[in-house]
């Protein structure tokens, strides 16, 4: 039995992990998907913001503004790319007036530092390309940009070195809070009330189990293992003490199987378009527009891998997997970008994408113990600021988990992390050395990112290594160049079936059911 089980390996599932390895607890993390960071953590706007936008005095402004406050150290401890570049926020003559001090007081009252209105001058020598409608500007010099997945993955690689056990293909269909021993307790404990425990089950025909650390592990799970049950049509149960609801855009139906406290999620997509590095300097800000009822509007930034991000779009759909782009969507975009920054060079479009933010009605975060489901622990609703808040969020329900048990600091906690070596960072004398040591290093898989076999080698033998062409690419870059893998896919598929004895129809673009190829056509 788990003291804790949380459902959903995205940024905030993930900073929770890490957050209760530090205590004396036995915990795992639950994945529908393959792999970490699958859901809405990969795709968002990367933006570390600076906590002006959300109304003093709710979880949102309080959570955004320590998240953003303990970035610098979580990033350097887990060796995350990260930048304060600073945001503006930009007003034209067609916006309220007020604008720009309604957030600048929102600011001040939420904490954020060194928050100032400029003049029309001003914010033009900060940004050059601003358009010729920006009047004034709001600066917040502590707004960053970050690698969402790196911040998502080196999140879990460090709860995975530190304890936690990850299971992948795990969907969980139900969970239930039992106060009787099972049939799957042990002898020992069938003549006496157990105290309650959380059911989790599914059905997981190739259950991927991580035990923490462990790098190279195969992909057979341990049938033995007592803290999970595995039946032979791929039925599992996982029994907890205590249950973490960090399921992203599915966590009201997880809350409103235990609670009469009803959650309810709409899906708001945030469409995109990615532009070529060559594109990445044009602006060196985040460049926002003035805030609506439904977000914080078209942003121009640069990525921390010196892309340019152009986006998001803001449309409630019914669709919890509609992560489609649409043509009104990108055109909405070229329009409406326009209006902060000129001559965007849209030509330079390598891909579009969208994500699904989790909007729920109550428009806050939803954190904390349930009141009305004892041992069950609510991070839901984590829509914007959510990546910035996480560091946040996951010491908050941590830290209520471990005082509510009683939990022990561990002396052992190892806080560290490292990412694939990132051969595009070293110098020439270096990049030679490491070649030296292993020629991998010198043989280039994606020309694009310049991701070189040692690389993905290391991506896919760590712990919650690799399994997938994607898996592959959130943790090298390989494939998310201009080319967008055109090259690079069918040699990172060949080292994919060599390093996990795949045959190559069992090569995946992101997990079961992704199957890239489908058998021989041609004998060579
Ligand atoms: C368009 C857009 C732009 C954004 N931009 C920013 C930004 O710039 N800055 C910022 O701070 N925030 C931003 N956000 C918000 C941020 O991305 C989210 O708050 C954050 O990623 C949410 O993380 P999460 O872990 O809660 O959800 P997710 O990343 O969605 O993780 C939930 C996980 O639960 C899993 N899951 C769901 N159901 C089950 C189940 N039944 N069984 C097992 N697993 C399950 C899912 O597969 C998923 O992996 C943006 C969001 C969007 C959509
Ligand atoms: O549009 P919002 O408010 O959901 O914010 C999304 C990102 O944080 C900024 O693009
Ligand atoms: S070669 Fe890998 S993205 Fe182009």
């Amino acid at each position: 039995m788990y003291d804790v089980a949380i459902i959903g390996a995205g940024v905030t599932g993930c900073a929770i992990a890490r957050e209760l390895a530090k205590y004396r607890l036995s915990t795992c993390v639950i994945e529908r998907e393959e792999d970490v960071c699958c859901g809405t953590s990969k795709a968002n706007s990367a933006i570390i913001h600076a906590g002006y936008d959300a109304h003093p005095g709710s979880l949102k402004a309080k959570l955004n503004v320590e998240g953003n406050r303990l970035m610098d150290g979580l990033a350097q401890d887990l060796d995350i790319p990260f930048r304060r570049n600073g945001s503006l926020v930009v007003m034209t003559r067609d916006n309220d007036p007020d604008v720009l001090h309604r957030l600048y007081e929102q600011g001040q009252a939420n904490g954020v530092p060194g928050l100032r209105i400029l003049d029309q001058e001003e914010a033009r020598q900060m940004e050059p390309k601003l358009s010729e409608d920006v009047i004034a500007a709001l600066y917040a010099p502590t707004g960053g940009i970050i690698c969402p997945f790196e911040l998502t993955m080196g999140l879990a690689e460090n709860a995975s070195a530190n304890g936690v056990d990850f299971f992948f293909n795990a969907p969980v269909a139900s969970v239930e809070r039992v106060s009787f021993p099972s049939s799957s307790q042990s002898s020992q404990n069938e003549n006496h009330i157990a105290a309650p425990f959380f059911l989790i089950k599914g059905k997981a025909p190739s259950l991927r189990f991580e035990p923490s650390g462990s790098a190279n592990s195969s992909n057979s799970q341990t049938a033995s293992d007592p803290d999970l049950r595995l039946d032979s049509d791929g039925s599992f149960s996982i029994h907890a003490r205590l249950l973490v609801n960090a399921a992203g855009l599915y966590a009201d139906l997880i809350n409103n199987q235990l609670s009469s406290r009803r959650l309810h999620i709409v899906p708001r997509r945030g469409q995109y378009q990615l532009l070529d590095k060559s594109a990445g300097g044009h602006v060196d800000k985040t460049i926002f527009q003035a805030p609506s009822k439904m977000g914080k509007g078209v942003l121009v930034a640069p990525t921390v891998h010196g892309n340019l991000l152009v986006g998001p779009t803001a449309e409630d759909i019914d669709n919890k997997e509609g992560v489609n782009t649409t043509g009104e969507g990108l055109s909405y975009l070229a329009e409406t970008a326009s209006r902060s920054v000129a001559e965007i060079p849209f030509r330079e479009v390598i891909t579009s994408f969208a994500g699904l933010r989790a909007h729920e009605d109550g428009g806050d975060f939803v954190l904390g113990p349930c009141e009305d489901v004892p041992g069950l622990y609510n991070a839901s609703g984590i829509e914007s600021p959510g990546l910035s808040s996480a560091p946040a969020i996951g010491r908050m329900i941590a830290d209520q988990i471990a005082e509510a048990c009683k939990a022990q600091i561990k002396s052992d906690f190892c806080p560290v992390r490292r990412r694939v070596t990132d051969m595009g960072q070293m110098d020439l004398a270096d990049r030679n050395m490491k070649i030296a040591e292993n020629p991998a290093y010198g043989r280039i898989i994606c020309r694009c990112e310049s991701v070189s076999e040692g690389q993905i080698l290391e991506a896919i033998h760590r712990p919650l290594g690799a399994r997938s062409l994607d898996a592959v690419k959130r943790r090298t870059r390989a494939g998310m160049g201009r080319c967008q893998a055109g090259f690079c896919s069918p040699k990172v598929m060949e080292i994919l079936e060599r390093e996990l004895a795949l045959a190559p129809d069992r090569v995946t673009k992101h997990g079961p059911g992704s199957e890239i190829v489908c058998g021989e056509n041609k004998k060579i």
